[in-house]
């Protein structure tokens, strides 16, 4: 098989300059997979209410972060495709789901390096289901692919939360920042809307309405946001060895007034000292690189509320990232794709 490989994520402005933060909420937040309203009420959200006055607040937090290379997003993606790129023969390209590059650029790119191209692997880099993540960029992905004609099979990896080369490379990562005394480690992931966790539940009787669902079998697990952080929380926490009370769970990023997935980082960070967890360390387990979510609102934020709240020690744990056994982890999620049967998991509508 002739192959090449795309590392996919989820893109960043251009540059911190209002007009490019105004084009990125644009395409971002009219993706009906993100904000799953009708059409004439996204439009009216997005265009009139929400990127007029986000924008210039989202770009005064991006120039907290920005780096002299670009969006830390997009550097630490790049990175990890030079440092995949030294352990496979295949070429690796990749793509961003928001502004650039995008996926036509990254196929194109691949048959350029291989012309008669058999196999792309596409490597979405989030670690979880999610139709705002997961879902959109997969889904775009295939439309590019079909509506150029390319003649190349596309492959997916899926969500690879409980994957134990996953949960090992996470585990790694972390135990460095974990050896001095601390109260509380963290878990925060990426919010999302309750009705997102509804919605993709196939069996729509199980996610949030069975009690303790996350815990029970269930097919819907396969693409439940909520149970897959779970695991992933549950399973990194076993390899460390902590017990239930030394970890905690919550969700960050909130947007808008409909309910969210809860507890709320947010609200849980200055409430924190007054039940006793003085010294923390915060994990972001839904983001494989570092960005705005995870070095303005969590390393940067975050830390201000809980120590302005009576906290004494706060340290963010980064994402995976570039790390050695991540990219080994890459590897064989990469290797067990190209072995998987054609399509593995299915796209609700
Ligand atoms: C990790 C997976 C992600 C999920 C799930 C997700 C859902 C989701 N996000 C928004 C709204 C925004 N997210 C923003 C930034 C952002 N989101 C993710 C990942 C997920 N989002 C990343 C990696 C980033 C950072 C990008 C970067 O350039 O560093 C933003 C833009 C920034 C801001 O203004 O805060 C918005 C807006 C919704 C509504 C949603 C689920 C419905
Ligand atoms: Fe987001
Ligand atoms: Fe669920």
């Amino acid at each position: 098989m002739k192959t090449g490989i795309i590392l996919m994520n989820l893109g960043s402005p251009d540059s911190t300059s209002v007009p490019d933060l105004k084009a990125y909420l644009k395409e971002f937040l009219m993706d009906e997979r993100v904000i799953d309203k009708p059409l004439w009420l996204r439009t009216l959200l997005v265009k009139g209410i929400i990127v007029p006055t986000r924008a210039p607040k989202s770009a005064e937090a991006y120039k907290t972060i920005w780096w002299e290379e670009g969006s830390p997003l997009v550097v630490l993606t790049e990175r990890l495709q030079k440092a995949l790129q030294e352990k496979v023969t295949e070429p690796v390209e990749i793509a961003m789901r928001y502004r650039k590059p995008n996926p036509k650029t990254a196929y194109d790119n691949l048959l350029k390096k291989i012309p008669d191209l058999e196999e792309v692997i596409l490597v979405p880099l989030y670690p979880h289901y999610a139709m705002s993540s997961w879902e959109t960029a997969v889904v775009y992905m295939k439309e590019i692919h079909k509506k150029h004609n390319y003649s190349f099979q596309l492959k997916t990896v899926p969500p690879f939360y409980k994957h134990p080369a996953y949960i090992n490379a996470l585990a790694e990562s972390m135990k460095p920042h974990l050896q001095d005394d601390y109260d509380q480690l963290l878990f925060s992931y990426h919010g999302i809307p309750e009705r997102h966790v509804l919605k993709t539940d196939p069996t729509k009787q199980h996610c949030m309405q069975v009690d303790n669902c996350c815990y029970k079998a269930s097919e819907s697990h396969l693409t439940c946001y909520r149970h897959q952080v779970t695991m992933t929380s549950e399973l990194v926490a076993k390899k460390l060895g902590l017990k239930k009370n030394q970890w905690a769970q919550s969700y960050q990023s909130r947007l808008g007034r409909d309910p969210w997935l809860l507890p709320s980082t947010q609200e849980r960070l200055p409430n924190l000292p007054k039940e006793g967890v003085k010294k923390i360390k915060v994990v972001c387990p839904s983001f494989i690189s570092d960005c705005l979510e995870t070095l303005e609102e969590i390393e940067e934020r975050g830390k201000e509320d809980f120590i302005a709240n009576g906290g004494e020690k706060y340290e963010y744990i980064p994402c995976v990232n570039t790390s050695e056994t991540w990219v080994n982890a890459l590897v064989q999620l990469i290797e067990e794709a190209k072995d998987a049967p054609y399509e593995q998991m299915s796209i609700q509508k």
